[in-house]
């Protein structure tokens, strides 16, 4: 089987971006929304300068923002992609696209009208990435859904051309369980970090288990 993209998410200290950045990660996001995990552009752009972006898509994270502070965050670290993981209408994520062209993620609640957002928002989204529902929270809340389910967002993805990550609780525990469902790529905050900080050795075992699933299957 092929391996799936992976992204450590919500990296908010000079540590944590040395570790993300020196990992096997595909890809390494930034909260740019109220969140424990907030951080700013320019304190991302100095992490940058000082270790280098090492190959790694930096992907930055919003819950409902304006275009001025996508287009500023985009100005400032030249980001590769921007998550919408709101309620955003699609019109702003069009706006967004034909202004600067960036890849554009879509973050989607699993749920009933999940297959629905996911064509509403299909004319807009180069990728989709469906996260667990948590009532109070937008995100980066440790929680999994049900992966039995998740089969029929993957398939939804492909039929559109996109690929989809699958986030929410995933941690070098689950990841198998994951794994058999095949999607196109992982997204994780709270399962490689220990008292809040990324933490090397969860960073590592996860790692180890993915590409050792992988390279047996
Ligand atoms: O991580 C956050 O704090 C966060 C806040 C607001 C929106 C999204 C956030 N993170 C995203 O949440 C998922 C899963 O996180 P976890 O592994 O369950 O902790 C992931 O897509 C992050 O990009």
């Amino acid at each position: 089987m092929k391996r799936p993209l992976l992204k450590y998410c919500g990296n908010k200290n000079r540590e944590d971006y040395r570790l993300s950045s020196r990992s096997e990660a595909d890809c390494i996001g930034f909260i740019f929304a109220e969140s424990k995990r907030r951080t700013e552009p320019s304190e991302v752009k100095e992490w940058m300068d000082e270790f280098g972006k090492n190959g790694k898509k930096h992907v930055g994270v919003f819950v409902n923002p304006t275009l001025g502070e996508v287009e500023e965050a985009c100005r400032i670290l030249n980001l590769d992609a921007v998550q919408f993981h709101g309620e955003e209408p699609l019109s702003l994520l069009e706006e967004f696209k034909q202004r600067n062209g960036q890849e554009i993620w879509k973050a989607i609640r699993h749920g009933e009208s999940a297959l629905r957002k996911m064509a509403h928002y299909g004319p807009a989204a180069d990728v989709f990435l469906i996260d667990s529902s948590v009532k109070g929270s937008w995100g980066g809340t440790g929680v999994s859904f049900d992966w039995s389910l998740a089969g029929s967002y993957i398939k939804q993805a492909e039929q559109m051309g996109k690929p989809c990550f699958i986030a929410g609780g995933v941690s070098p525990d689950n990841v198998i369980d994951l794994l058999k469902i095949d999607p196109a790529g992982i997204d994780l905050a709270s399962g490689v970090e220990r008292n809040g900080i990324k933490d090397e050795r969860l960073l590592k075992n996860f790692e180890k288990r993915v590409f050792d699933y992988v390279s047996g299957h």
